[in-house]
């Protein structure tokens, strides 16, 4: 008798035809129309395929904490049999022992406190190739700011992931070969979700430059994977500027596979793995990072507050961001509007306005209505920031909510009791790298308000109007003025 949850009419065989062309994140606007219309679940269909998605936070803690397991799944993607991909990483692993694996490694080996310690000299030459950057794009025009982040955040990855300070063109190589695979992935490969033994045939082309893009990442990291294993070999490697004592593919080379015969990693899991790592912390970072910038420019009085706050805290000439570091980490918290201001800003901004999409591993019930096992289903992450029932006034921009009195002191991100925003996700599937995406956020922005003040410059007003990339960007690029505060 359980019904479920309502949706627009589809067609028997090809279903609702805008997903053939779209994401699932393309069509929000679609969604948000359909939400006033139906309510808080809404059901679209794709052939004999449902997707199911939730704006309700209450109806979303029910079903990611209060269901637990049952939608902890993650849907087959269509093309990994046809590309012969691996889905032995953990964003596409099934619930079950391989993702525990696989998970553990990362959260427990790579991104545990002293580990993220370990990598400080990392973040501090990072930092000073992103304020070198920010000043030359000063000399000429308002410079793209986004594109500064993306590259640094992407050098700071590509370090902890193969333990090796590498050169620009080599990082830009690298960076070039994953962009061109998200790209081709995301854009050309949805004819295959429909009659894949037909379409392989028809779009031959197109699977054999996916085939050559997956090659050409191959090509990349191997070399980069064989040094690791050569240096792990070594009794006492040598201490050296660039090359660094631990790395996560160090931990991937150690994994094994109690379930298969105690095996190891394949190179091809490997290397799909140091992907996913490189790709889950570049773009959401950098986006992040955009976001809360523009806000800082647009908020002049917020900016000049925080500025104090930090340099009250750190003084004036830290010019490798140490000091600023371990105040951001000392667990008396000496930093709380630094900290405000990050929070606000993911949560008005969140770099994903959905969380990867789960899938039901049994039938479910949420908000009174049946979810069939095998049914994908996503969460509106954006509109449960901005939900004004909870946030008052919540298209403004204010961190002092996050402090002492305000209705989001002590909001838990983790959503454990009730979820009041939910930019990492919540749940078994929240975000792995949570604790080390915040540590970036505040460093970053942090060393940026203390080297420069951002002022909106004349022709390039800020505007918050969204486009969606692989996250949820400024459709107007952030080019703000940059005036250095110290000689
Ligand atoms: C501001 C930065 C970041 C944001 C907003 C963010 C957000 C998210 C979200 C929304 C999910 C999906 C949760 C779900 O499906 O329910 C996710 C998953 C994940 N993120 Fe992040 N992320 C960030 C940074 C990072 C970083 C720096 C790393 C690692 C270096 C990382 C690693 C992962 C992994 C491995 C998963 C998959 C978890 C799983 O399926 O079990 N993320 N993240």
């Amino acid at each position: 008798r359980r019904r479920l949850p309502p949706g627009p009419p589809a067609l028997p065989l090809f279903g609702n035809l805008l997903w053939l062309r779209h994401s699932a994140a393309d069509v929000e606007p679609l969604l948000l129309k359909l939400f006033k219309q139906y309510g808080p679940v809404v059901t679209l269909r794709i052939g004999s395929r449902l997707s199911i998605f939730v704006a309700d936070r209450k109806l979303a803690h029910a079903a990611l904490i209060g269901a637990g397991a049952a939608l902890a799944d993650r849907p087959t993607a269509a093309t990994s049999s046809l590309l012969g991909v691996t889905d032995n990483i953990i964003t596409r692993a099934n619930y079950g022992a391989t993702w525990r694996l696989l998970r553990r490694n990362l959260v427990s080996h790579t991104l545990q406190q002293s580990r993220v310690d370990a990598f400080a000299p990392a973040r501090v030459w990072v930092r000073r190739v992103l304020v070198e950057k920010l000043a030359a794009g000063e000399t000429s025009s308002p410079g793209n700011v986004m594109e500064a982040f993306q590259y640094t955040m992407f050098c700071l990855l590509v370090l902890m992931c193969f333990g090796e300070r590498l050169d620009e063109p080599a990082v830009r190589a690298i960076e070039e070969s994953e962009r061109a695979w998200l790209i081709y992935i995301s854009r050309r490969m949805s004819v295959f979700f429909f009659f894949p033994s037909i379409t392989k045939h028809l779009f031959r082309g197109r699977l054999e430059t996916a085939h050559a893009l997956r090659r050409r990442q191959k090509d990349l990291f191997m070399p980069l994977i064989n040094a690791r294993r050569e240096f792990k070999r070594q009794a006492s490697p040598p201490a050296s500027e660039t090359t660094f004592q631990h790395s996560y593919v160090d931990t991937l080379l150690d994994v094994k596979i109690a379930e298969e015969g105690n095996r190891s990693l394949t190179d091809d899991e490997i290397v799909a793995l140091c992907s996913e790592f490189l790709n889950a912390g570049t773009d959401t970072t950098s986006t992040g990072l955009q976001w809360i910038m523009a806000e800082l420019v647009k908020n002049p009085s917020i900016q000049s507050k925080l500025y104090s706050e930090i340099k009250s805290v750190v003084g004036d000439d830290d010019n490798d961001g140490e000091v600023l570091e371990r105040n951001i980490r000392d667990k008396d918290n000496k930093m709380p509007y630094l900290n405000a201001v990050i929070k606000e800003g993911l949560r008005k901004h969140p770099p994903g306005h959905f969380v990867l999409p789960h899938k039901a591993a049994e039938d479910i019930e949420i908000g009174g209505y049946l979810i069939p096992k095998g049914t994908t289903v996503n969460f509106m992450v954006a509109e449960m920031g901005r939900d004004e029932k909870e946030w008052e006034n919540a298209m403004d921009f204010s961190p002092e909510r996050f402090l002492d009195g305000g209705h989001g002191v002590g909001v838990d991100m983790h959503g454990t009791k009730g979820i009041k925003m939910m930019p990492f996700g919540v749940g078994r599937r929240i975000c792995a790298g949570l604790n080390i995406a915040m540590l970036h956020l505040e460093y970053f922005v942090g060393s940026m308000v203390m080297e420069f003040e951002w002022k909106e410059a004349e022709g390039f007003e800020v505007e918050f109007s969204e486009k969606r990339e692989f996250t949820t960007v400024m459709a107007k690029p952030l080019r703000p003025r940059l005036v250095p505060r110290r000689s």
